[in-house]
């Protein structure tokens, strides 16, 4: 198959299919980048010219940003394809992208199915690719109106060593779920993060401060401009409506804290904590109810998401124990890339939260320090 765009995804399909044994060949609009892949040995076809290079694969992967994706799709109206050919892409929306397709290849004998691999990271690019990505992760696929029962069998055959769970579903149903889960606490933690930064004339402390609170919730701030700004384009009225819902839902409990005093006059909660009687069962409820949906949404396993490569640390609050472990992981070879103080508890222990470079520092780190005696553990 041909894959085109060999960034963090589209490498990283590469790279799971080569593993299983597929031929890849690879383009991408910057050239290093299809020596690169070939390099690390994820394509073994480097092809520089995508519209002479279409004709020749049975299976073609989009694997651009979403609105690239369009205009690749456009490029194809008039591109000959092989007889039969299966066109897919890997981008985060999928209603414009399937109607689009749809269009672009009625009675032509090529079909679509939009995919979309539910795992990823704020790290974009070839170099932060690699062959597990997708393990375990969830991967959904909409089949175009029409697609044919063995089209979409040739995707799912194609996808297989990804080891990914795929599953089916509308491309609108797709959009409303992800613009919740996915595009929404993007745009969330950027503006958290442009709240921060534009107090940072007013007081060092919101920088020097910011610990792990901070931090967890905005990691995916760092993700790449170019692509949130196509996600939010493509899917504008689904964000745009989770906006209007989240401003909504903020200024009732901005109401609720400044009346707190005399709660109970008629304010009227959104979802299930309608009719809550006073402030403090509120506030208890709405901590306790999203606390106990995030405890039980599956833990990250091996292959999804782990972009961060960190380990937390129980350590005695001793002088010294910091040092006794970094020496440890030095005289291992193993470099830390961070290292914070991320929890102090009110007994003598404390929790460092530790950072590595690769997979392969995390995975020794955790062996080192577990034989060492040390209570790690991954985050969840
Ligand atoms: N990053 C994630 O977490 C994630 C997860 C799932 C899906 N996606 C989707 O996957 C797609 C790719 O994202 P990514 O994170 O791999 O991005 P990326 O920036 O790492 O890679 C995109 C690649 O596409 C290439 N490209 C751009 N325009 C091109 C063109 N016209 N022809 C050929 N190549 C071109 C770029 O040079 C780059 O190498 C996007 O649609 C994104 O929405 C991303
Ligand atoms: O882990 C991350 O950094 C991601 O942002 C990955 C993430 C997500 O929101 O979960 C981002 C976009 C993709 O379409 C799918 C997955």
């Amino acid at each position: 198959m041909l894959i085109v765009g060999l960034g963090l995804i589209g490498g990283s399909l590469a790279a799971a299919l080569t593993r299983g044994g597929w031929e890849v060949g690879g383009t991408d609009a910057v050239p290093g980048r299809i020596r690169r892949a070939r390099e690390l040995g994820f394509i073994s076809r480097e092809e520089p010219d995508f519209l002479r290079a279409v004709s020749a694969y049975d299976v073609i992967v989009l694997a651009t940003p979403v609105r690239t994706i369009r205009t690749l799709l456009e490029s194809l109206r008039t591109a000959r394809l092989r007889p039969g050919a299966v066109i897919t892409d890997v981008g985060s929306t999928k209603a414009g992208i399937v109607r689009l397709a749809e269009e672009v290849f009625r009675d032509r004998g090529v079909y679509f199915v939009g995919g979309h691999p539910m795992a990823g990271s704020h790290k974009a690019g070839l170099e932060a690719a690699h062959a597990d990505l997708f393990e375990n992760a969830y991967y959904v696929l909409c089949p175009a109106a029409g697609t044919p029962e063995g089209a979409l069998a040739l995707v799912r055959e194609v996808l297989a060593p990804t080891r990914a769970k795929l599953v089916t579903m509308d491309p609108d149903v797709h959009d409303r779920v992800v613009g919740l889960i996915s595009h929404l606490p993007h745009v969330v933690a950027a503006i958290l993060v442009h709240m921060v930064l534009e107090r940072r004339n007013e007081s060092d402390w919101y920088y020097y401060l910011a610990a792990g609170g901070f931090k967890d919730l905005t990691r995916i701030a760092e993700g790449d401009p170019a692509m949130w700004r196509d996600i939010l384009l493509e899917n504008r009225e689904v964000v745009a409506a989770y906006l209007e819902e989240i401003a909504r839902r903020a200024e009732t409990l901005a109401r609720l804290l400044r009346n707190a005093d005399d709660f109970g006059q008629g304010e009227n909660f959104e979802g299930d904590l309608e009719g809550t009687a006073d402030v403090e069962e509120f506030l208890y409820r709405f901590f306790s109810e999203a606390s106990r949906y995030r405890r039980a949404l599956p833990e990250k396993r091996r292959g999804a998401i782990h972009p961060l490569f960190e380990l937390y640390a129980r350590i005695a609050d001793r002088p010294g124990e910091i040092g006794r472990l970094t020496t440890l992981l030095g005289e291992h070879g193993i470099n830390l890339t961070n290292l914070e103080i991320f929890e102090l508890r009110e007994d003598v222990w404390g929790i460092l939260r530790l950072a590595f470079r690769n997979e392969s520092d995390l995975l020794r780190a955790h062996e080192v320090l577990q034989e060492a005696g040390y209570d790690v553990e991954f985050p969840r």
